[in-house]
């Protein structure tokens, strides 16, 4: 039976648990629970601290599993990424005193505050800087002002909290970081393996792109299909009318709206955006 860990809480949890329904697979009905045995999928999921999530799958003990980069980055598990989730997307940078114009070549000398006590070291090895880090669990940005540390490195996600604690981040982002399923690095995916991962891939194309109709005046279906060239090539279809059809293509939906002005301006009719749920290619 496939195993496969998925964070139990947390800032990855929620859209994690629904990418998984989405994709065919059995939800968990009590946020307590730690174990979900899907039998009709032959998957067993296990809900874990999303810290942890590499550490089970680098040691094997766990087939694949969902976390962020910079969580398995820090936890140097030998793990590999095998698909991006389009979820979950945050910066790991350092920060300090909004009111100090800081710089990396700063941090020399400093106490470091950070959970990703390892991301930092790398980086600060990189730079041939030596400086002290200091391991705190969460709630970081707090270790400034109450003097513990000089300058902090964390989890960036819309700013609002390096805002509230009146800091600022500095130097260049050392962890681009969104939710991963990752395999271990040492074993080739299982059959059972590349299954999930082509369900899960399914769903987050799916979510990438918006499925788009419409009816074109036949005169038009050139300029129609330089707009929506679709991934190989748009579905055509007749309709009652015979100089018109009716025209399908796959778009991306970033700027999927900029393409329905074109193809209005163009003098398409009924123009319709839906969206997919899931598509193997
Ligand atoms: N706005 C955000 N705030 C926090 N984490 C975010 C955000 N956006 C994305 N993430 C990602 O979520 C993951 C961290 O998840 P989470 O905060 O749930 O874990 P944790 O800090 O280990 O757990 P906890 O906060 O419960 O102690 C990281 O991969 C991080 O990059
Ligand atoms: O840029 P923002 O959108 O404000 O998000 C970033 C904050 O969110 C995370 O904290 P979390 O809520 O996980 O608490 P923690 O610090 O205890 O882990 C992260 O560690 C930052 O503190
Ligand atoms: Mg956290």
């Amino acid at each position: 039976m496939l195993r496969v860990a998925v964070p139990n809480k947390g800032a990855l949890s929620d859209s994690a648990a629904a990418m998984l329904a989405e994709a065919g697979y059995r939800r968990r009905t009590d946020a307590k629970d730690l174990t979900v045995l899907d039998a009709a999928n032959d998957v067993e999921f296990f809900f874990l601290r999303p810290k942890d999530i590499a550490i089970y799958v680098g040691s094997g003990e766990l087939d694949l599993g969902i976390t962020g980069r910079d969580l398995a980055l820090d936890s140097l598990a030998p793990v590999v990424e095998q698909l991006s989730l389009g979820f979950g997307g945050s910066t790991f940078r350092y920060a300090g005193p909004a009111d100090r114009e800081m710089s990396a070549a700063d941090l020399a000398g400093s106490r470091i505050a950070t959970s990703f006590a390892n991301i930092v070291r790398a980086d600060l090895d990189s730079r041939g800087i030596d400086a002290e880090i200091i391991r705190l669990d969460g709630a970081v940005e707090i270790s400034i002002q109450l003097g513990l540390a000089d300058a902090i490195a964390d989890v960036v996600g819309s700013g609002r909290t390096l805002r509230q604690h009146n800091l600022k981040a500095f130097g260049d982002v050392m962890c681009a970081s969104e939710a991963v399923l990752v395999s271990g690095a040492d074993v080739e995916p299982s059959r059972a393996a590349k299954q999930l991962i082509a369900r899960v891939q399914g769903v987050v194309v799916g979510q990438q792109y918006v499925m788009m109709d419409y009816d074109c005046r036949k005169d038009l279906l050139d300029r129609a299909v330089a707009i929506t060239p679709g991934l190989e090539s748009p579905t055509v279809a007749p309709m009652a009318d015979d100089d018109w059809v009716a025209v399908r293509a796959m778009v991306p939906r970033s700027g999927h709206q900029n393409v329905m002005d074109d193809l209005s301006e163009m003098g398409a009719k009924a123009i319709l955006a839906s969206d997919i749920r899931s598509c193997r290619f």
